[in-house]
């Protein structure tokens, strides 16, 4: 027999936050834009930063939201993209939409001013995607330096399908947080959502995800958004935490 939280036949009764809805949300996910009150206020208010690659947008309305839920947890959260490797040429023949240009691309020596990091990123073969991984493999200085040693870190992500690599995704970062001496940061079951039976949903313990389709045509639902609220949410508090210290 199931332990009594996992054994729910509906959700209902689950335990609900109040959110923020996707539809509240400005179209412009703009870096200017302070999309929520803070629940609570610091002195000093922490820098999270949400860093992600987003080919066809999945990912992109992940990481609006979780920026977010960073915010309402009392933090500054500033959002960026990875830098495209692929050609125009092979962007083109995938059908690729242009970037959204509000949304500044990272630097590796800009990682130095943040106090968290939240990485975002679609599965590729169920792994990080080479965008992702060109990055990393850019912050070797920081590596000799330690300097994002003991900074937290979390993931999330897309897959085209369930069972298409989320979790193996989110894994193939850890190698990175480790190597740097960051501490990876999962969601854990912090909202219960995770545990809905009564429609498909992407996200895990390791993180907020959303499912795209085999084509892209699915995009985050309200229950996907609400988890990634989650995740900006408690990983905000983490780093308020840490940083207060
Ligand atoms: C080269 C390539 C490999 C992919 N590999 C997987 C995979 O292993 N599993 C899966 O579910 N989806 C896979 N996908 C689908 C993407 O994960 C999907 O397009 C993405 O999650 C959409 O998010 P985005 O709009 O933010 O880019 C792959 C896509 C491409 C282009």
């Amino acid at each position: 027999m199931l332990p009594s939280r996992m054994s729910s036949q509906s959700n209902k009764n689950l335990p609900q936050r109040k959110f923020v809805r996707m539809s509240q949300l400005p179209e412009s996910h703009s870096d200017k834009i302070l999309l929520a009150p803070p629940i609570g206020s610091t002195a000093r208010r922490p820098m999270v930063f949400v860093i992600y690659y987003s080919m066809y947008g999945h990912v992109a309305k992940l990481a609006s939201m979780i920026r977010v839920g960073v915010e309402r947890a009392g933090c500054n959260c500033r959002v960026f993209q990875v830098a495209e490797t692929l050609s125009t040429e092979v962007l083109t023949k995938m059908h690729v939409p242009s970037k959204n240009q509000e949304i500044p691309i990272i630097t590796p020596t800009q990682l130095l001013e943040a106090d968290g990091f939240l990485f975002g990123m679609p599965t590729r073969f169920g792994t990080a995607p080479t965008q992702m991984k060109a990055f990393f493999d850019a912050c070797g200085a920081h590596w000799l330096s330690d300097a994002l040693s003991s900074k937290p870190a979390g993931v999330f992500f897309s897959t085209a399908t369930l069972g298409g690599g989320q979790e193996t995704t989110a894994l193939s970062c850890v190698p990175f947080f480790t190597h740097l001496g960051m501490i990876f940061v999962p969601l854990g079951y912090k909202n219960k959502l995770l545990m809905n039976m009564d429609e498909i949903h992407g996200g895990s313990p390791y993180g907020a995800g959303t499912l795209a389709g085999a084509q892209g045509e699915r995009h985050p639902s309200e229950l996907e958004l609400q988890i990634a609220q989650t995740q900006g949410i408690e990983f905000g508090k983490l780093v308020l935490k840490l940083v207060s210290a």
